[in-house]
């Protein structure tokens, strides 16, 4: 398991995104803990974090064109077409000043991987996989209370059968390509961090 974030990224995306980040995806089932343990790499390693799912939630509430595609997408634990996701994520990082980035929830199906790669030329310098299982996601699902949509038993089920189906199929593709960091996510909260801050390593640190 190496420690080292390399800028995995070399050649092509310059030309799209005018800048060369440092990307690591975060994946992981529904409820995993991405975006908990993202707020906390945030705070340690002065990533930036970019959710696709909230992303996707902040366009249907600007009113876009696409929104109401997107939360019937979401009402249904279904995949939103990758050029609407791609295009959000883009422009999230043209955006941003940082030049090193947490992409949670992306990409959650072989079309999102393919296409991100295409349009961008972005390879990710490592995939941070948060493994639990089913039952205790579903518990936490269940006692998240942030009102979203999505956190009730009949879409919980459907977006657990969409991980398994499309998104994993991701994260074996990474891992023949040695770059899955696997992290046992069914523990609390601070001792999943201490195993993720041993894969970001202590040379990433922010100075205080
Ligand atoms: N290690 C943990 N132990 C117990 N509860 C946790 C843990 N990590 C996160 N939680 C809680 O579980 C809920 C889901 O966590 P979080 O939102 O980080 O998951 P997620 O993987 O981003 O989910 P989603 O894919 O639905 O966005 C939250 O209420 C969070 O506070
Ligand atoms: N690449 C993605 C990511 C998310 N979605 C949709 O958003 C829902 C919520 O995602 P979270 O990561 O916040 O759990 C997800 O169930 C999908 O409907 C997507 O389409 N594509
Ligand atoms: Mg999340």
């Amino acid at each position: 398991m190496g420690t080292v974030i390399e800028a995995a990224n070399k050649d092509t995306n310059g030309s799209v995104l005018n800048k060369n980040p440092t990307v690591v995806f975060v994946l992981g089932g529904p409820g995993s803990g991405k975006g908990t343990q993202c707020a906390n790499v945030v705070e340690h390693f002065g990533f930036t974090h970019l959710s696709a799912g909230d992303l996707l939630r902040a366009e249907i509430k600007s009113g876009s064109e696409n929104g109401t595609m997107i939360q019937n997408m979401i009402k249904e634990g279904k995949i939103v077409p990758s050029e609407v996701t791609i295009r959000l994520l883009q422009q999230a990082i043209k955006d941003n000043g940082n030049d090193k980035f947490l992409i949670d929830g992306f990409p959650r199906n072989e079309e999102n991987r393919a296409a991100f790669e295409r349009v961008t030329g972005i390879e990710p310098a490592f995939v941070l996989y948060f493994d639990c299982p089913e039952e205790e996601m579903e518990r936490r699902l269940l006692s998240r209370n942030q009102g979203r949509e999505d956190d009730n038993i009949e879409t919980i089920r459907k977006r657990f059968k969409v991980f398994l189906d499309s998104s994993l199929p991701v994260i074996n593709y990474y891992d023949a390509k040695g770059k899955v960091r696997k992290v046992d996510a069914a523990r609390p909260v601070e001792e999943v961090f201490e195993s993720v801050k041993a894969i970001f390593g202590p040379k990433n640190e922010k100075a205080d």
